[in-house]
């Protein structure tokens, strides 16, 4: 799974770089309009109060920009980040010491903040709502609770799983903010400015191209051009025409709407053993050897995204879109 080219999961080199391609401002961040809008409107009046800005919860598939809007915010705010994620924090005290070490105003952002641990989203509940930490000192019956204040600071959780948030967690951010999908014009525009920041050419229906097959996703788009680019480069280009990046692609088994081998074995798999479908997601899983929470988080969001399957009550289904996406007959149900 970690070698699919189309996954919206990043891979640990691909950080590094990332970071060099991560735009600094909201006026740079493409696309994510409402969310943006919204955002400016609360950094503005919380800086005119002088403020914190309130807790922000971002979450959306992996790739969309969760980790980069939440950098763009501190730097809207004029504030430093604090870094760290759901798995890193193992006990109460790790969380503590992170929390007294803000400075005044700070962002804290726990990537992953779904797979905190329940005792330790017990210590975030109070630092969120008043800013202190209740700490206990001793042990048996000599132990006391002590509060310690806290600098006012802002959290900034991130999730690709908003559905295994506890209520009280969610319940304390006051911005909710979804990520959506990058249409293609918007993930062509990204392309653009990365093959920009690479310092090398690209004809516009050549990003339109690689738009096309990046799944709504700019971790995906910029990935795709960094392959075409290396086809570029050993052919001795220094623009990537139209032409050469549909033949890369097509070399790099992403089809026209982004799907690979993983997609074309789930949807034929329906079609094939289940004429279509409804089949539940365990037995898909059986079926093409892949987890179910794999298929469900990875290469389910896309394909229901884009109308190619729909969930039932009773499983998945394929569409009539999957049909003529592969050229066949779509059977006729009565
Ligand atoms: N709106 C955008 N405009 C330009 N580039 C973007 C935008 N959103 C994301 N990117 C680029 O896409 C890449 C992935 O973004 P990012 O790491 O923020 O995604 P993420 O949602 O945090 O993913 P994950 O769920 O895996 O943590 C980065 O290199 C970033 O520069
Ligand atoms: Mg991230």
């Amino acid at each position: 799974m970690d070698e699919r080219l189309v996954s919206g999961e990043a891979d640990i080199q691909e950080s590094y770089i990332e970071q060099t391609l991560r735009p600094q401002t909201l006026s740079q961040y493409i696309g994510q309009d409402k969310v943006k809008e919204n955002l400016r409107v609360f950094i503005e009046a919380a800086k005119m109060r002088s403020e914190t800005l309130d807790h922000v919860l971002l979450y959306g598939p992996p790739g969309l920009g969760k980790t980069t809007l939440a950098t763009i915010i501190a730097n809207e705010m004029g504030v430093n980040i604090r870094t760290t994620s759901g798995p890193a924090i193992e006990r109460p005290g790790d969380l503590a010491a992170v929390l007294t070490a803000l400075e005044p105003g700070d962002v804290l952002f726990i990537d992953e903040i779904h797979r905190l641990h329940r005792s330790i989203e017990e210590v975030l509940y109070p630092a969120m709502e008043d800013f202190c930490l209740d700490i206990v000192i001793g042990k048996g019956s000599t132990a006391r609770s002590v509060r310690l204040d806290l600098p006012p600071f802002t959290l900034i959780g991130a999730t690709t799983r908003v559905g295994l948030l506890t209520a009280p967690l969610r319940d304390r951010f006051g911005v909710l903010s979804r990520l959506e999908y990058y249409n293609e014009n918007q993930l062509a525009y990204i392309i653009e400015r990365t093959a920009d920041l690479f310092g090398i050419g690209l004809e516009h229906d050549a990003a339109i191209e690689m738009a096309r097959r990046s799944r709504g996703t700019p971790r995906i788009a910029n990935r795709l051009l960094k392959r075409v680019r290396d086809f570029a480069q050993v052919m001795g280009e220094e623009t990537i025409s139209t032409e050469l990046a549909v033949d890369a692609l097509e070399r790099l088994q992403v089809d026209k709407l982004g799907l690979d081998h993983i997609d074309h074995k789930l949807l034929l798999g329906i079609i094939e053993k289940f004429r279509g479908g409804p089949v539940g997601i365990d037995t898909i899983s059986a079926t093409i050897g892949e987890e179910s929470h794999t298929i469900e988080d990875v290469y389910e969001p896309y394909l229901l995204q884009i109308g190619f399957l729909q969930r039932t009550p009773r499983g998945r289904i394929v569409t009539d879109l999957v049909y003529k996406h592969f050229q066949m007959e779509a059977p006729h149900h009565d």
